[in-house]
């Protein structure tokens, strides 16, 4: 696993297909307020600081990191809603602050995904407009065509076609997000930011839509950025983590590195805060200054005691629990095996 601290190159899988990365992030930085007049004196903050970052196609990132470390603005630059103050992003291997990024083809390469679905998604739309908005941006897709795909995908993401027609409150939270989802896949990005995917949710429903962004991603061959303040949200869905502190990439790895032998005292903090399931935090070792010298944070399965391989709310050393999947009863491990 590679320490960040000096250069914020990433690169989130080796084995890419052939064509341009999904995503290049080339020493992007953002600053916000700031001014270039020396007479006024507002340095505004940094939000970004020369972070370069490359997810090759079907490859998927986390992105974790505590609040104000920067994991929003760059999902923001990678939208094209914040323009770098100095940088690239690339999305297909094309520059998406371009002037010539406005148009439309290569604004359905990249998706986004918010938190909440209730204030995302247009609450006086049908869902089945919803879901086609999209495809009417700079396509020409017949109404019939329309109606097919989004019935298409309601059932991708599991949910019957003939709530097309109903409303987002008469919609749960967790058939919301899936709706998000599905708006999200209609005009087949090669991208999809999931920023906090699934934080706004009932615990209860995370399980089912995490799966179920794993068994798309499968399906359709997209590639995600994963944003989450949580380790195990983002370890979920990713190959690779990149963990951002006050602006930079410090460090990056697999999950289970990212786990077993975080190389950054800031990781270590944050695998401190990994929750489990009865809300309490498990505090790792601290680490000490010598970077190097960090012990292995104890894994601590997020759905203990529930969880039938980790019934323990104790630490325990053992990484195959990390990747969690739904067992016909509860949530459980990955390493449980048991059906999705
Ligand atoms: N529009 C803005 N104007 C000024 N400063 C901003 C703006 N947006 C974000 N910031 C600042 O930039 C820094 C990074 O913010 P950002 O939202 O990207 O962090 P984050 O890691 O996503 O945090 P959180 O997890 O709380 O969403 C913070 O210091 C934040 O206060």
């Amino acid at each position: 696993m590679a320490d960040m601290s000096q250069s914020s190159a990433v690169e989130a899988a080796t084995s890419a297909p052939t064509g341009p990365p999904a995503l290049e992030v080339r020493g992007v930085t953002v600053r916000y307020g700031g001014s270039d007049r020396p007479w006024r004196h507002a340095a505004g903050v940094l939000a970004l600081d020369d972070v370069s970052l490359t997810v090759p196609r079907h490859a998927s990132l986390g992105i974790v990191g505590t609040t104000g470390s920067g994991k929003s603005t760059l999902a923001k630059a990678v939208m094209g809603m914040v323009r770098p103050t100095a940088g690239t992003v690339l999305v297909d291997g094309r520059d998406v602050h371009a002037r010539a990024a406005a148009d439309a083809a290569l604004v359905r390469r990249r998706q986004l995904v918010l938190q909440d679905p209730h204030s995302s998604l247009d609450p006086r739309m049908r869902i089945g407009d919803i879901i086609a908005e999209p495809l009417r941006a700079g396509a020409r897709v017949s109404r019939d065509r329309r109606r097919e795909r989004v019935a298409e995908l309601l059932e991708l993401v599991g949910l019957p076609p003939g709530k097309a027609s109903m409303y987002p409150h008469q919609f749960s939270g967790g058939q919301l997000q899936r709706v998000a989802v599905a708006r999200a896949l209609a005009p087949e990005p090669s991208l999809i930011v999931l920023d906090e995917p699934t934080s706004a949710l009932d615990v209860s429903v995370r399980a089912q839509v995490l799966n179920l962004l794993r068994r798309l991603q499968d399906a359709v061959r997209v590639s995600y950025v994963v944003i989450s303040h949580d380790l195990l949200t983002a370890s979920y869905l990713a190959e690779r983590i990149a963990v951002f502190h006050e602006g930079r990439v410090v460090e990056i790895g697999t999950p289970e590195e990212v786990y077993t032998a975080p190389v950054h005292p800031y990781t270590a903090e944050l695998l401190a805060c990994v929750p489990t399931a009865d809300g309490r935090f498990v505090q790792a070792p601290r680490p000490g200054p010598p970077v190097h010298a960090i012990p292995a944070a104890p894994f601590v399965c997020a759905f203990a005691p529930d969880c039938p391989d980790h019934p323990s709310t104790a630490p325990s050393d053992d990484p195959g629990g990390l990747r969690l999947r739904p067992s016909g009863r509860q949530v459980a491990c990955f390493a449980a095996g048991g059906p999705e």
